[in-house]
């Protein structure tokens, strides 16, 4: 029985995924067998530097592609948001699986909601995005920034004595932390990241035995959805990390999406929603991301590269 080598980053919540991503395959494919690759990536090797200064092009995925090219995986499971838009030459994503709510939550020690957390409240991100669009919503929050694992992040609220922190539903759900969550924070306020919550399998791209099995566990409206944003995020990238959202949800043929582009003050902020045929998810996307270009968000994404580049 040929053994099936599954790389993944080794963090609590990245084996959690592969874990998951493994119960499925087994399931599916009872021919083969498989075994968790845990590989240390740069990210998890750098987690006290702030992700906005040193760019996070690949930084939790490379050494797993190195892996994947080199033989030593068969397959690599990705937090989609964690994976650029462009891979490498010889990969492909084999398959998006069934993605959980994509939304981002806020944490709070003392039970706050975002509506009622007292005026100046201290909030940890490391995200430019989530720091855009929560001062966009309440200019007087102070932003910090945080990082490290889910748990690190849960730890230093308290230590730090924050007032909240705002993570992925998905992280904190898979981690089994659900009950710390005081609010789901509603999509009209934030927008989450591309591909958030979804989780992907990366391939070889000419490997059709690996493809036939991550094939058995592609769920089609998640991967349709997560083009288009994919696809919207390719076309307003330059490099570096920018404050960038969208949200695209397919509902039968047809799919819904929504992006925005905001300054790191979040004083700009240009966001914008579409609906089309499935078929043409991925125009859907880019159509966006060109719509905002021209509604202002051209001149926020030139004022935040030269500010963080
Ligand atoms: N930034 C790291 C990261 N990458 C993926 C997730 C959550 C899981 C997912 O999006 O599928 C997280 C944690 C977070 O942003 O709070």
């Amino acid at each position: 029985m040929r053994e099936i080598v599954v790389g993944t980053r080794d963090s609590q919540l990245a084996l959690w995924q592969a874990n998951w991503v493994v119960d499925r395959l087994r399931e599916r494919n009872p021919g083969y067998s498989f075994r968790i690759q845990g590989i240390k990536t740069h990210g998890d090797n750098i987690l006290d530097v702030a992700l906005a200064k040193i760019g996070d092009k690949g930084l939790f995925t490379k050494e797993l592609e190195v892996a994947l090219l080199s033989d030593e995986i068969d397959l690599a499971v990705h937090s989609m948001k964690d994976l650029p838009t462009d891979l490498p030459g010889g990969l492909a994503v084999g398959a998006v699986c069934e993605r959980e709510y994509p939304g981002d939550v806020l944490v709070s020690s003392q039970g706050y909601v975002l509506d009622k957390l007292p005026e100046g409240a201290v909030i940890g991100t490391s995200s430019l995005r989530r720091t855009a669009q929560l001062l966009h919503y309440r200019q007087d929050l102070r932003i910090v920034n945080i990082r490290g694992n889910l748990n690190t992040r849960l730890r230093k609220m308290d230590e730090e004595k924050l007032d909240g922190v705002v993570l992925a539903y998905a992280g904190i759900q898979r981690l089994g932390l659900k009950d710390r969550i005081t609010e789901r924070i509603p999509m009209e306020i934030c927008l989450p990241a591309v591909g958030q919550g979804s989780i992907g399998i990366e391939i070889r791209h000419l490997d059709e035995e690996i493809m036939d099995i991550v094939e058995t566990i592609e769920h089609r409206p998640s991967r349709i959805a997560v083009s288009a944003e994919r696809n919207f995020l390719k076309r307003l990238e330059g490099g570096c990390q920018v404050p960038i959202g969208a949200y695209g949800l397919v509902i039968g043929n047809e799919i819904k999406f929504e992006g925005l582009i905001a300054s790191l003050d979040g004083k700009h902020l240009v966001r914008d929603v579409i609906a089309g045929p499935v078929n043409e998810a991925a125009k859907i996307g880019v159509k966006l991301a060109e719509s905002l270009l021209k509604k202002g968000g051209r001149e926020i994404l030139r004022a935040v590269r030269q500010e963080n580049c």
